[in-house]
């Protein structure tokens, strides 16, 4: 399973093609629109999500309710498109017609210079209409196919808020699935922990009063992956590897953990690996879950724990210094609108990009056409497992 996006910030629409879904399998536009909406709200964003209804046409690969077999095209119309044809228009101009008023300022955190350089461009709205995390929309849209498949097969995802400014969200390591998604689905931050929530609140509007942005840990948890999904035996099969390079592939992510992460370089050995056990019911089983799921590349059946960190985002209203392509002159950056703070919406894109490579790695150890086999077959591996 694979998929592509296309489409700028402020242009037409976001396509997205998923590839290698198998057919026969449930799927309906709500199972989409649920998470584009979940993934619009949050406290600090700014006045675009005002502005945007991301709602989605399906435009291929589904019928009845049901996938095709063949791919699944998306497309998420730009609300704020009306605003920006003539700029963002694909007929060519000549020059008396252009009205374009050209981007030479690179803002410091973004794409901006880095893109110009390689692509050649001298206006970098060419840039940073693309590399916006408006594309995490249609990310968003192809992780929520991913979360469909896997939900049918009994293995539940959610993304919630750990960390916004350094105020830490309290860990529930025992709290059951349904909690977790209902407690951040109620949270304005989507954090599980009320207090937190609050200061995190306070946190975000005094960032945005003094001009500022800030950033925070998003935590993505998973149940019911079976054991020995992904291998040890390639470094591109191991599945905490492909999350990772998922996770930080999100724009604005800056680094990635599983289970007790970073803090493993402070702890000994015994305090670090999971005990080994067994029952009748369960099969194998960890004591604990300090490394999050994944030992050697592949899951341990236990519930999944990955961590991604958000850094502030760039553009601020307390401007930075950069310097004019053109002129070469220092400025400080001036900004019209930005987000003061996209973790929480950050937290749902993790969540989708994270289904994403789960139910690819599912797909590459049960590859079948027909979604009913598909089931049956990790059926039948889940009650190997229990019996091995
Ligand atoms: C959901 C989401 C919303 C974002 N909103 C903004 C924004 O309003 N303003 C901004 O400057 N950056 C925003 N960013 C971050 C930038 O897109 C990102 O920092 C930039 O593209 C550079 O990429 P990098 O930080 O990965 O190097 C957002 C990121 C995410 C995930
Ligand atoms: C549009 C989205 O986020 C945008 C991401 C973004 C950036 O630079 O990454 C900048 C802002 O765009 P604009 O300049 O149009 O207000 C955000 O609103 C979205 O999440 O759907």
């Amino acid at each position: 399973m694979r998929y592509l996006t296309a489409g700028e910030s402020h242009g037409k629409q976001l396509t997205t093609i998923v590839e290698g879904v198998p057919s026969l399998m449930p799927l309906t536009k709500e199972n989409i629109n649920e998470s584009l909406l979940r993934r619009q709200k949050g406290h600090g964003r700014g006045k675009r999500m005002q502005i945007e209804k991301d709602l989605v046409d399906i435009a291929g690969g589904v019928r009845h309710g049901y996938s095709l077999g063949s791919p699944i095209a998306m497309v998420i119309h730009n609300d704020d498109f009306k605003h920006w044809e003539d700029i963002m228009g694909e007929d060519p101009i000549s020059d008396d017609q252009d009205i374009r008023r050209k981007v030479t300022r690179p803002r410091p955190g973004h794409a901006d210079l880095n893109g110009a350089i390689k692509y050649g461009h001298r206006d970098m709205r060419n840039i940073l209409e693309r590399s916006s995390a408006r594309e995490t929309a249609a990310r968003v849209a192809a992780g929520a196919v991913a979360k469909t498949l896997l939900a049918e097969l009994d293995i539940h995802i959610i993304g919630y808020v750990r960390e916004i400014a350094g105020i830490k969200a309290e860990e529930f390591p025992e709290m059951s699935m349904s909690d977790r998604a209902q407690i951040s689905e109620e949270s304005p931050v989507r954090s599980l922990d009320p207090k937190a929530s609050q200061q995190m609140m306070d946190a975000i509007d005094l960032a945005k009063k003094d001009g500022d942005s800030i950033g925070g840990v998003c935590e993505v948890y998973v149940e019911g992956m079976p054991a020995g999904i992904g291998s040890y035996v390639h470094y591109d099969r191991k599945l905490d590897g492909r999350i990772a390079g998922a996770v930080s592939s999100i724009n604005a992510f800056k680094g990635v953990e599983f289970g007790i992460g970073f803090e493993a370089a402070r702890r000994n050995g015994s305090q670090v690996h999971d005990e080994i056990a067994w029952d009748k019911e369960r099969g194998y089983y960890r004591k604990t879950n300090r490394l999050g799921g994944f030992e050697g590349g592949m899951t341990t059946g236990m519930p999944i724990v990955v961590k991604g960190v958000m850094k502030p985002i760039p553009t601020l209203y307390k401007p930075l210094q950069s310097v004019d392509i053109e002129t070469k002159e220092p400025f400080n950056a001036s900004i019209e609108r930005s987000d003061s703070c996209a973790v929480p919406a950050a937290a749902v894109v993790m969540e989708h990009v994270v289904a994403f490579e789960l139910a690819k790695a599912v797909l590459e150890q049960f590859p079948h056409d027909q979604f009913p086999k598909l089931k049956a077959a990790i059926n039948d591996y889940r009650e190997e497992i229990r019996c091995f």
